[in-house]
């Protein structure tokens, strides 16, 4: 069967790598199993309204960009038949990357033409989807930032995030998971559906995106000179591992702050006002992913095969409530 299927194309995501994508889409896609079509987005929010649009005349939308327009292309496709597929050109790339979709476009486009599904979970934050992380905090803070600036790719990130980690101020937050209340200094709280906000940097290295749980992770205040041991944890994925951040999974949360409170939805900012009601919405969302032995058969990547020498971390069993020895009865 041929397959309708809709590229979106992000003109100003990441480096500019997608510039490359329509010679590479008229030498790479199998025609024998779609016919497509090209769209660029023109502002903020055309992704999601060509993606809304698209359902029911295409099988599946493609979002050429980084999370935010996979945000908006997936956002809008939920709960539908049209299946997103994701070609990563942004600066992070988080949820491309659990999925283990490749960072070359003409591999990501040999994906597509696999035409594998698999459903995922999605969250909502006061009713607004994210398909990957959403976060209040530091990192919520540092998206409001980055969306002002033209240096974008991950080296912009790297350039902002020391100079403002140094000022930056952690508020208190009274935090209801699953009906219990803490009220607690935190750094920052990370509502994870996949493990990774993006460029490989894990908040939550045993989060699972099809298990109807929302990772939840909470950074709490700490001295800033302690920061290096943070930085190392979530990139070699043993946050869960700190005896100082709180892991859990819930189907439910709620956060309040006597401030507004900035957030963002997979990298994307948001105004979020004094509360927020996080939820899952489970297996609601169709993607495109490369099948089991796809990666394997790629050619020879040194880095890769290394990583595969490591063995995995032991999957932690879900644990319903807040380990209250960590957060300290007074805080309730
Ligand atoms: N033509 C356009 N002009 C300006 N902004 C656009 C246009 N098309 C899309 N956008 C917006 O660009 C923003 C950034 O896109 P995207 O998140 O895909 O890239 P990125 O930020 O470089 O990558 P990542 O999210 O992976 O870090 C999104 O908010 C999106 O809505």
């Amino acid at each position: 069967m041929k397959r309708k299927i809709l590229f979106l194309i992000n003109p100003i995501s990441g480096i500019g790598k997608q510039k490359t994508i329509e010679n590479l889409l008229s030498k790479d896609f199998n025609n024998e199993k779609g016919e497509y079509e090209i769209q660029y987005t023109q502002h903020r929010g055309h992704a999601h309204e060509l993606s809304k649009a698209a359902i029911g005349q295409f099988d599946i939308v493609v979002a050429v960009g980084g999370d935010g327009t996979v945000n908006e292309v997936g956002s809008a496709l939920i709960g539908s038949k049209t299946a997103m597929a994701i070609i990563p050109t942004g600066s992070g790339n988080g949820l491309a990357r659990y999925l283990q979709i490749p960072l070359r476009i003409n591999r990501a486009i040999q994906v597509i033409n696999e035409m594998k599904f698999k459903t995922i979970d999605t969250l909502s934050v006061n009713g607004q989807a994210s398909l990957n992380v959403a976060g209040i905090g530091f990192d919520a803070f540092i998206s409001h930032k980055f969306a002002d600036i033209k240096d974008r790719g991950p080296l912009g990130y790297m350039k902002m995030i020391p100079k403002e980690f140094a000022n930056y101020q952690s508020q208190t937050y009274t935090i209801t998971i699953e009906g219990e209340k803490y009220k607690l200094p935190a750094f920052l709280l990370s509502f994870a559906n996949s493990s990774q906000w993006g460029n490989n940097v894990h908040i939550a290295p045993q989060a699972k995106i099809d298990d109807g749980l929302i990772d939840v992770c909470i950074i709490k205040e700490f001295p800033k000179f302690t920061a290096p041991a943070l930085l190392i944890s979530l990139l070699d994925q043993s946050l869960d591992q700190r005896p100082y951040d709180v892991i859990t999974r819930a189907k439910n949360i709620e956060i309040e702050c006597d401030e507004p409170m900035l957030g963002h939805l997979d990298g994307e900012p948001v105004k979020l006002g004094q509360k927020a009601k996080i939820e899952i919405n489970p297996l609601s969302l169709k993607v495109v992913v490369p099948p089991d032995d796809f990666n394997r058969n790629a050619f020879f990547d040194p880095l890769n095969t290394l990583k595969e020498l490591i063995p995995p971390l032991p999957h932690i069993p879900n644990l319903p409530h807040l380990p209250k020895g960590l957060l300290g009865n007074d805080d309730k």
